[in-house]
């Protein structure tokens, strides 16, 4: 057996690894290997090269868009993760700053300064997470090296219509032949498509909320796919840090604002998905919400139930679908799900209630738009495509209250 401490120096030059910038991979083999000659047994040098194995899996990873919301979740995420170092972050604005000055809160990182994407060096990064707006990532996207695994988590890659991109999104697709390759990565619904991808097109936020219990519903033909009512609301960084008029403190305070009413630009992504799990064109009603909160995001859902069905048999149908997931959870029966159950969390809670009009229910569905309905889930599509587990830097206690 390997002596206690020869391991635990591993154990530690694993974790300060997180800590070096360039070259930690080779540094760290280096050491390993120096480390590996005081080794007395064949145990100790099984043992050795297991650690190191899953040393060298220390994938190297490109943040773009590092200086927006969802490009700072991801370094958040990824500050205490053991497989991942980041190696390289872009901006457009703030290209040139270092990222302790554009979020103080990441003062303590070591990271490397924000560039431009045009001064990207693509040479040290196994993948990318995309933390774009949509439009501008497509034509990123489109330049990028082809062995790059890439998480997209912008709109550009989810809708498989490239008609209905133009549609919704205004201008026509601009990578056409990327569109086809993309998997779209919820990540219960799809894992054995995400495992085998390179290119993953990151659900949105309201989208997440809403598929993850309406699609196992409609699988089993539990409920009516006609008169779904969505009525979603959202926290202000759902928007993006850019400033808007809209997203002024006096703008948001105070009030709840309904917006892109009949037309937002996730009902055809929304449909898409329960279309795909009804095997036929379902229609819904979805009106979000702006809420004066900074994250968080709830979905309430109106549907009717199958002839002959109730709602326990949709409760225990999603707390049995659910049942192995670490991430979506079941609440016990009549707790109501808050956004501040969930609050800096990759977890979503589901509950369902009686309507008081007969044979219809009422779900409610609530996540961090920024971690399950964006960061959060990118990484675990993430730790899918590159072989960790999937749950890997993920697990947190939510903030409260
Ligand atoms: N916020 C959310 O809750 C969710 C967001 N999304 C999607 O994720 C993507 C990122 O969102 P979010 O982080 O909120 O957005 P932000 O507006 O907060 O950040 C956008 C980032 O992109 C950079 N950027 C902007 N324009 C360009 C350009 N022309 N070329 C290169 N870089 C550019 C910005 O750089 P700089 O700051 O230097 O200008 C910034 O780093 C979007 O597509 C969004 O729709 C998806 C799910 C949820
Ligand atoms: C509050 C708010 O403005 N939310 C955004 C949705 C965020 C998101 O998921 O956007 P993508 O589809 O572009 O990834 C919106 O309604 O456009």
């Amino acid at each position: 057996m390997a002596s206690l401490s020869s391991l635990n120096s591993i154990c530690i030059d694993r974790s300060c690894c997180v800590k070096y910038r360039d070259g930690v991979k080779n540094s760290m083999v280096k050491k390993l290997y120096v480390r590996s000659s005081l080794a007395k047994s064949a145990t100790q040098n099984s043992q050795f090269e297991e650690i190191k194995a899953q040393k060298s899996e220390k994938f190297r990873i490109g943040v773009l868009g590092a200086s927006g919301y969802t490009g700072s979740e991801i370094i958040r995420l990824l500050a205490g993760h053991p497989n991942y170092q980041i190696t390289l972050m872009t901006a457009d604005r703030k290209a040139g700053q270092s990222i302790g000055s554009v979020f103080p809160h990441l003062v303590k990182q070591e990271l490397p300064d924000l560039v431009a994407v045009k001064d990207a060096d693509f040479a040290n990064v196994d993948a990318v997470f995309c933390c774009l707006p949509h439009g501008t990532t497509q034509e990123i996207v489109k330049g990028l090296p082809s062995n790059l695994k890439i998480v997209d988590l912008s709109a550009d890659f989810r809708l498989h219509d490239v008609g209905e991109y133009e549609e919704w999104y205004g201008q026509p697709h601009g990578a056409q032949e990327l569109q086809k390759e993309a998997v779209y990565g919820l990540t219960e619904i799809s894992r054995p498509e995400i495992q085998s991808a390179r290119l993953v097109a990151n659900p949105g936020c309201y989208p997440t909320s809403i598929q993850l219990p309406l699609i196992p519903l409609i699988k089993a033909n539990l409920i009516e796919v006609k008169n779904i009512i969505i009525d979603s609301k959202s926290g202000v960084s759902g928007a993006g840090r850019g400033a808007k008029e809209a997203n002024l403190y006096t703008e948001i305070a105070e009030g709840i604002h309904s917006y892109g009413v009949t037309r937002h630009r996730h009902v055809p992504e929304i449909e898409q998905g329960l279309s795909k799990a009804a095997n036929s064109k379902v229609t819904v009603s979805f009106t979000p919400h702006l809420m004066p909160m900074s994250r968080g995001m709830q979905s309430t859902i109106y549907v009717e139930m199958a002839s002959g069905a109730s709602t326990e048999d949709l409760y225990q149908h999603l707390r049995q679908f659910y049942e192995n997931e670490e991430f979506v959870v079941l609440l016990n029966k009549n707790e109501v799900p808050h956004t501040r159950h969930v609050r800096g969390s990759n977890y979503c809670l589901i509950n369902i209630f009686p309507d008081r009009i007969p044979r219809r229910a009422i779900i409610i569905s609530v996540i961090d738009n920024l971690v399950k309905g964006a960061s959060g889930q990118a990484l675990q599509n993430l730790n899918l495509m590159m072989g960790i587990p999937e749950t890997t830097g993920l697990v947190s206690v939510p903030l409260f209250p």
